[in-house]
């Protein structure tokens, strides 16, 4: 009964629900029927929030969420390939040929930064590249507006990369070999690659259905000496090659009609021109001035120059190993969603975030409480430095950058998953020579992959032990992710991983 002995009535609340003293009969049957209907409304609004919490459990449960980060070129996209390769077989199969026309520009590149380098005059190259890496319209005269310089940067990763190597200095030893006439000529015979990669920017952009970047490659100047980069925005719907979320089914965008897209005749252009790329590649006088002028096309992206022959041929097909080394840029935050097609987990999505690595891309980075992360380290770039910022060491970045991560409250509860990446390269670099502790002077130990990679390990395992807000357990794994059989074995641990943590999760929601 209202107002009878559960009333505190030194409560003032309790004291002002009581009931009036002189309530009719009438006005209490009113009240007792209105305080019904407010429990049964409350009653209703417990069991929305039930089903609300229900169905947001159902849907963790279903989905797993995960961060791709690390500096940029450190492997996040191949990855994500690497993701599609063993998760959606089906999905990679049907889109593998569509890699063809990035393969083809990957290695146009290459060609036109060796043309570019092959000057007789030091000073015209340098002067040139300082131009173009300032990205100035005032001083580049490479690009006809603004706009253009925005979306295509140099492809100078390869170049500038590199700190000059302590001790020696090559090129106060000898003079940098001169060019042959036949040099020059192989340059001329080569230049139809200009036009071969602005066709090909073009195609990729109604690929990625791109306006802006079209726009872009029109705006390009095709007479230029130097190569632009090519990027996947955020921003960009695209009907893409990976399968991304929100994918458009609108046919791709109209190309100008000033470049006809017509692949067939890129095909017959470096098809060509393959005597000629294979010639440039092999001789010792271009190899000499490439090293000279620090050009490392071998270490760098997208370097398909031992594979001119195989890619110029008729009826080109990439293989799973081409899509893997292909190189392009992410710009933004890519959201991918993977449904497995295979395995145990059939069905189960993953939601994937590409997240672009260079300096200024870093701030979009999405961290969710709710995500877990894979961080990736490319440590065979010991004795590089950040194409973005040329007095930083990119060992050095990869791990203030992990101790940013380990650090962050919101992700105080993700598991990480360190991937130290590129250790072929690393392994390859140390056998033709390069002494790690000429780059870090605390390593005191053997020249070998086994050594150094346990010293990085100890590292970046210490450096989370320190700045992890609550102690994590620490997931290394040693990884080279253009290798897709090593690289599922590790993704199947990762998906393990995951899958515990986010049930973990679930379990506390
Ligand atoms: N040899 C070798 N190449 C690798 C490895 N991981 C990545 N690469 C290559 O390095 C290049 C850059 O890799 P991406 O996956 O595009 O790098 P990213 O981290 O996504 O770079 P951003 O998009 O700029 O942030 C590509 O050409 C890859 O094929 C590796 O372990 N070994
Ligand atoms: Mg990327």
């Amino acid at each position: 009964m209202p107002g009878s002995s559960s009333v505190d009535h030194d409560d003032p609340l309790s004291r002002a629900m009581q009931p009036p003293k002189d309530e009719s009969p009438a006005d209490k049957a009113a009240r007792m029927r209105a305080e019904a209907e407010a429990v049964k409304h409350s009653q209703l609004i417990d069991a929305q929030l039930k089903a609300e919490r229900a169905q947001i459990k159902k849907e963790n449960e279903k989905q797993h969420k995960v961060l791709l980060v690390g500096q940029a070129e450190s492997g996040k996209t191949t990855v994500i390939k690497n993701f599609q390769i063993q998760f959606t077989p089906n999905a990679f199969k049907a889109q593998q040929e569509s890699w063809k026309a990035l393969i083809q520009l990957n290695l146009v590149r290459s060609i036109l930064v060796i043309c570019e380098a092959l000057t007789d005059d030091p000073n015209d190259y340098d002067l040139d590249i300082d131009n173009f890496l300032s990205l100035d319209s005032s001083v580049s005269p490479n690009y006809s507006i603004k706009a253009a310089q925005d979306l295509l940067e140099a492809t100078d990763g390869q170049r500038r990369n590199s700190y000059p190597h302590p001790g020696t200095s090559e090129s106060e030893i000898s003079p940098v070999p001169t060019l042959s006439t036949e040099h020059h000529r192989i340059k001329m015979r080569l230049s139809p690659l200009q036009h071969v990669q602005h066709i090909l920017i073009e195609h990729l952009a109604c690929q990625f259905d791109d306006p802006s970047l079209l726009a872009a490659a029109h705006q390009f100047n095709l007479g230029t000496q130097s190569t632009p980069d090519f990027f996947i925005r955020s921003n960009t719907s695209t009907k893409g090659l990976l399968g991304k979320k929100n994918e458009r089914t609108t046919d791709a965008i109209e190309p100008h009609s000033r470049v006809r897209l017509d692949l067939h005749e890129i095909d017959s252009i470096l098809e060509a021109c393959r005597d000629d790329m294979i010639l440039l590649w092999k001789d010792p006088v271009v190899r000499e001035i490439l090293h000279r002028r620090d050009v490392r096309l071998e270490e760098g992206p997208g370097n398909f120059l031992h594979d001119v022959a195989r890619i110029t041929q008729r009826g080109y097909m990439p293989s799973e190993q081409d899509v893997l080394r292909s190189r392009i840029r992410t710009v933004g935050v890519q959201e991918y969603s993977f449904h497995l097609e295979t395995g145990p987990d059939k069905g189960r999505e993953w939601r994937i975030y590409d997240c672009g690595g260079a300096r200024n891309q870093r701030h979009a980075w999405p961290f969710f409480d709710d995500c877990h992360l894979i961080f990736l380290a490319p440590i065979s770039c010991f004795d590089q430095v950040l194409a973005e910022d040329r007095r930083v060491n990119r060992l050095e970045d990869s791990m203030q950058l992990w101790k940013t991560v380990c650090s962050s409250k919101l992700l105080q509860n993700s598991e990480k998953v360190l991937f130290l990446n590129k250790c072929d390269i690393l392994q390859a670099k140390l056998t033709s020579g390069v002494q790690f502790k000429d780059w870090v002077s605390k390593y005191d130990g053997p020249n070998t992959l086994d050594g150094v990679t346990r010293f990085l390990k100890g590292k970046f395992k210490a450096i989370q032990k320190s700045y992890s807000p609550e102690p994590r357990g620490f997931y290394c794994h040693l990884t080279a992710v253009t290798d897709a059989r090593s690289t599922s074995k590790i993704l199947t641990s990762v998906q393990e991983l995951v899958a515990r943590a986010q049930l973990q999760h679930v379990s506390l929601l």
